[in-house]
């Protein structure tokens, strides 16, 4: 099994190795991650995991390097390990903003490098990652992309679209969460309490995303059959369309996808 060392165990790097962890497909001490300080991993090293504050020794030991700091930190820590890391290992950056041809200007033209954008479902191993690469092998993006299948879907798409991704699917997980949530203040404002209101909020946008996702449907031919006419259904979403609930969307996820493709350089 490959050894990967996850630079930066914050909210996605840490997300990733307990999703890889629960697949089964890899155990704790196949994985390194790091922080600035170890006092900061304890968590992560009560649960097995390899701890370090040492990036370039960290990296060493790899097979796979997942640079998962945030953009404006990501110059300092590729200092750190461009004496250590070799053409043999496979970058894989999920770092927003940051293109292949970045990360190669730093660690050298001959390291593979793969960007990786997935989402916190990843956790749970339900995340859907897009990848894409300038110059990996075939071999290299496939063995990423297996990597990524452990934790949920993969699209390998072009790189100029992965600031895109990262609006739909990394951000996009908040924009439903949001949307749940939305929904569940409007259960509570109908009468029931607030626990209750959530499961029933939760549940109803599982059953929606499995229906799509199990017939392969389109949504609107899914609210064709519940808005029955004159009825109650069409009155609500008519509603919520007058006051911009799709293009609300839209615009967040377009102003999402033009903040992500600027991140590196603010
Ligand atoms: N959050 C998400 O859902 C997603 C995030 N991304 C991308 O992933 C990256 C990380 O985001 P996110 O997890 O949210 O950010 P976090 O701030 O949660 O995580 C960044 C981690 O990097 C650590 N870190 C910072 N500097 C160093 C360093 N020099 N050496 C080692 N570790 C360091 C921080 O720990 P400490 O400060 O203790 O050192 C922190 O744990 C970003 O580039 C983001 O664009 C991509 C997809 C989804
Ligand atoms: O908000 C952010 O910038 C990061 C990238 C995608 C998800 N979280």
């Amino acid at each position: 099994m490959s050894k990967i060392t996850i630079i930066g165990s914050g909210n996605i790097g840490f997300s990733l190795a307990k999703g890889l962890v629960k697949s089964a497909q890899y155990l704790p001490a196949d994985i390194t991650l790091t922080r600035r300080s170890v006092t900061a991993l304890k968590e992560e090293a009560s649960l097995g995991f390899i701890t370090s504050d040492q990036n370039a020794v960290a990296v060493s030991s790899a097979d796979i390097v997942v640079l998962a700091i945030l953009p404006q930190q990501l110059k300092k820590v590729m200092e750190e390990i461009k004496t250590t890391v070799r053409a043999g290992q496979i970058i894989v950056s999920v770092v927003s903003g940051v293109s292949c041809a970045d990360v190669k200007a730093v660690l050298g033209e001959d390291i593979p490098v793969v960007r990786a954008m997935p989402n916190t479902a990843i956790a749970i191993g339900q995340s859907m990652t897009c990848i894409a690469t300038d110059s990996a092998t075939e071999e290299q993006v496939a063995r990423v992309e297996a990597l990524f299948e452990s934790v949920g879907s993969v699209v390998v798409i072009q790189e100029d679209l992965m600031t895109s991704a990262t609006a739909l699917c990394a951000c996009g997980i908040a924009f439903f969460l949001r949307a749940i949530r939305a929904a569940s203040q409007g259960g509570v404002e109908i009468g029931f309490h607030a626990h209750d209101a959530l499961k029933m909020a939760v549940q109803t946008a599982k059953g929606a995303a499995d229906l799509l996702l199990q017939t392969q449907n389109h949504p609107e031919g899914e609210i064709d059959k519940v808005t029955s006419p004159k009825g109650c259904t069409i009155a609500g979403l008519n509603e919520m369309e007058h006051n911009g609930f799709s293009s609300a969307f839209i615009k967040g996820i377009k102003l999402s996808a033009k903040k992500a493709g600027g991140l590196y350089n603010e």
